[in-house]
């Protein structure tokens, strides 16, 4: 947070948890899609909702914020810090402190316990631990919150049922209260009743922490239950070249 003074009146401005400026990406070597976008945040405790057609570079957007690529051009702030000014390595440790991330396919370690899944973050992220606090009470509790049974905490995450992995997925997401969480079209696979079971999960924890939430799908129907809705068109300019 930031004070302003105007006429000696001070103003707190909340600084947007994320916030992309003139980037610019292609891939590399390819130069059949390129992506350019002027501006685009989420504030504190906003949830947002991002739609598009398959193709349409969500999951390239989504990428270029989690700084597991970088733009040609242009800035991403995370939680104030520009990500594309730093090194590989200071880009992992800085993801795994402030975000958490939700894969389309859950991406649980098979053979590691539901505990060793939800802890896994905080191996890379000394400061999140700390705001874990006791890690391994911290993982038992969300297990709890998200409705997982307790005696899955030991079992193998391969053992489990898709609607319980997603559970174990969302909680290693949320553990250590990262200031954003992405989520990658989560709820693709998932009935309707599914679906809104999942996001009154991924909300109620959102909500207590105000944590901001970017989350992809194909699905506008999941509008209503976000605090703004964007098309990737409404904020991004996608060039596709003819082949
Ligand atoms: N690793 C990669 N290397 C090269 N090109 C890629 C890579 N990943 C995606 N692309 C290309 O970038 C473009 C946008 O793909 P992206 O996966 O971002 O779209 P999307 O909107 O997420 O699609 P979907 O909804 O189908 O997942 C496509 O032309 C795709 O072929």
């Amino acid at each position: 947070m930031r004070r302003y003074s105007i006429c000696g009146a001070f103003f707190k401005v909340t600084l947007p948890v994320l916030e992309l400026s003139e980037v610019g990406f292609h891939w590399p070597g390819r130069t059949r899609f390129a992506l350019s976008l002027s501006n685009f945040t989420v504030d504190k405790g906003e949830a947002v909702l991002l739609l598009g057609e398959s193709g349409s570079g969500k999951s390239t957007l989504l990428s270029l914020i989690c700084g597991t690529i970088l733009p040609n051009k242009g800035t991403v702030r995370v939680a104030g810090t520009d990500i594309t000014t730093l090194s590989g390595g200071a880009r992992d440790r800085f993801r795994a402190e402030q975000i958490g991330v939700i894969f389309q396919q859950f991406n649980l370690l098979p053979f590691g316990t539901v505990a060793d899944n939800i802890l896994l973050p905080l191996r890379f992220a000394p400061d999140r631990r700390k705001s874990a606090g006791d890690a391994k009470a911290a993982a038992a509790a969300l297990c709890e919150q998200l409705g997982l049974p307790k005696d899955v905490f030991a079992a193998k995450a391969n053992a489990l049922s898709v609607g319980q992995q997603q559970r174990v997925a969302v909680a290693r997401a949320l553990i250590g209260h990262p200031p954003l969480i992405i989520a990658d079209e989560p709820t693709s696979a998932l009935d309707a009743n599914s679906q809104a079971a999942f996001l009154d999960l991924l909300f109620q924890q959102t909500s207590a922490h105000n944590t901001s939430l970017l989350m992809v799908s194909h699905d506008p129907r999941l509008g209503e239950r976000f605090d703004r809705v964007i098309r990737m068109e409404d904020i991004a300019q996608i060039e596709r070249a003819a082949a």
